[in-house]
């Protein structure tokens, strides 16, 4: 398994082209379920997770094929062969539970296995099933496996989540497409995942009104037709950037990053000292390298509010803060793994429960670290470019389900940085 070296560098310059955002990419390739006809996605991101997926949907029966070096792909669907999706491809990555309700508003079966992801926390899937009951599906649970039957297809209920979930509104969303009649769903995500794959369905068809408010209606259509679909750029991948100049110093432009996408977050940077301004390919972030980031207390809630998705790169931020933070965790109970890693590194960071008080230091020092998730395995590379010293960064493939070509990426605005084999 590789790893990755980086050593702190000083001030970073340059500009980072955002990729296409993974989170998106893997609902709307769930969506090809739908019809019999291709989709088309564009500025598809070249990560593990969109193959694992593509996989899985290849099990299905859906053709995969990808042009123009990955970044565009063709998913044909013309006929569901399977209707069960397997734990070997299923507990790889959490979106892979999307193909849920797609598949049962086609097929009227589906049988997926409880599915895998970040270890963030317990991550429940019972509120996609009670929404798919609400439809008129009959769930049961065998083996690790949801079974979902609706033999006479599925019904246009009111569906009303007692919190936001983002994957629970998208199955919800694709299984009521294809249903007879008018669902409503209330309290439902506004992230601009969502939005985006409500888009994209329109342009399949579908009649989806309210994406991106918390009240969302589909109107039932009998079938789907193919279309082609730009995915939007990766706000978490903008964010990400965002915080390297922001550690390290130095003034990147993030090309295809749009404020909209992460405007609670910019307030948070913003209120460190870092500048960030409007420019016409994107966001450019400023901040000198002699001048300590302001402390700032953050709590993740869910789009438009702190993305928990940018909460471990902005404690890494916070750890050389000129004095103390308060994080506050909402969405999951077991995001702070970073801590731990960052403790390594010379950071002061005191967890309780969903809380964390992070006492910034002058310098951290390069250690070996690894982490368990995502977006924890990337702060410790964001702490490596301010960091006096070698940080080396160990289960790679952890940064490799969510950011694409990442060493090339950060390398360009003058990080050192590179992959080597264990
Ligand atoms: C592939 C993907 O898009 N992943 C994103 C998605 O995850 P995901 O869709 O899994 O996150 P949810 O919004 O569903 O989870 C929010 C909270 O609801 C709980 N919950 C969720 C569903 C359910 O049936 N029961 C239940 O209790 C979860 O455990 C969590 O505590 O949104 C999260 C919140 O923005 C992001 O961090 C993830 O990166
Ligand atoms: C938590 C994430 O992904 P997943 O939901 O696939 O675990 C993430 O993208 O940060």
């Amino acid at each position: 398994m590789d790893k990755i070296i980086v050593t702190g560098n000083g001030p970073l310059k340059g500009e980072i082209t955002i990729s296409g955002a993974k989170n998106t990419c893997l609902k709307l390739m769930t969506a090809a379920l739908l019809s019999d006809e291709p989709l088309t996605l564009t500025n598809v991101p070249r990560l593990s997770d969109i193959k694992t997926l593509s996989e899985l949907l290849e099990s299905l029966g859906c053709e995969v094929a990808l042009l123009n070096g990955g970044n565009v792909m063709v998913l044909s669907a013309g006929k569901i062969t399977n209707r069960k999706a397997d734990y070997e491809m299923v507990r790889k990555l959490r979106a892979s539970f999307n193909v849920l309700g797609p598949l049962v508003a086609r097929e009227h079966e589906a049988t997926v296995s409880l599915p895998g992801g970040c270890a963030i926390g317990a991550r429940k899937v019972d509120l996609h099933l009670m929404a798919l009951e609400k439809l008129g599906a009959t769930i049961t649970l065998d083996e690790g496996y949801v079974h979902c039957t609706a033999p006479n297809g599925l019904t246009g209920a009111v569906i009303e989540f007692p919190f936001v979930t983002v994957g629970g509104t998208e199955n919800a969303i694709t299984a009521a497409t294809l249903a007879k009649g008018t669902t409503v769903i209330k309290n439902a995500a506004r992230e601009p995942d969502t939005v985006d794959l409500c888009k994209c369905l329109n342009a399949m068809g579908a009649k989806i009104t309210g994406a991106g408010t918390s009240e969302i209606t589909i109107e039932g259509v009998d079938r789907l037709h193919g279309a082609t679909h730009e995915v939007i750029a990766d706000r978490i991948e903008l964010g990400t950037f965002m915080i390297a100049p922001a550690i390290a110093g130095g003034e990147v432009e993030l090309i295809g990053g749009r404020r909209e996408l992460v405007d609670a977050f910019c307030q948070k940077l913003e209120a460190t000292g870092v500048v960030i301004t409007d420019t016409e390919r994107g966001l450019k972030v400023t901040h000198s390298a002699g001048d300590r980031l302001r402390p700032v207390d953050v709590e993740t809630e869910p789009f438009p509010g702190f993305p928990t998705d940018l909460q471990a790169q902005m404690m890494a931020a916070l750890c050389l803060a000129d004095g103390t933070s308060q994080l506050h965790e909402t969405i999951f109970e077991n995001r702070f793994m970073h801590a731990p890693e960052l403790i390594r590194m010379g950071a002061q960071i005191d967890v309780q429960g969903g809380h964390a008080t992070v006492t910034g230091v002058r310098k951290m020092k390069g250690a070996q670290v690894m982490a368990t998730d995502l977006r924890a395995s990337v702060s410790l590379i964001l702490a490596g470019l301010a960091a006096e010293g070698e940080t080396t960064v160990g289960r790679v493939y952890h940064l490799d389900r969510g950011y694409e070509r990442i060493e090339q990426k950060l390398g360009g605005i003058g990080a050192l940085i590179k992959r080597v084999p264990e």
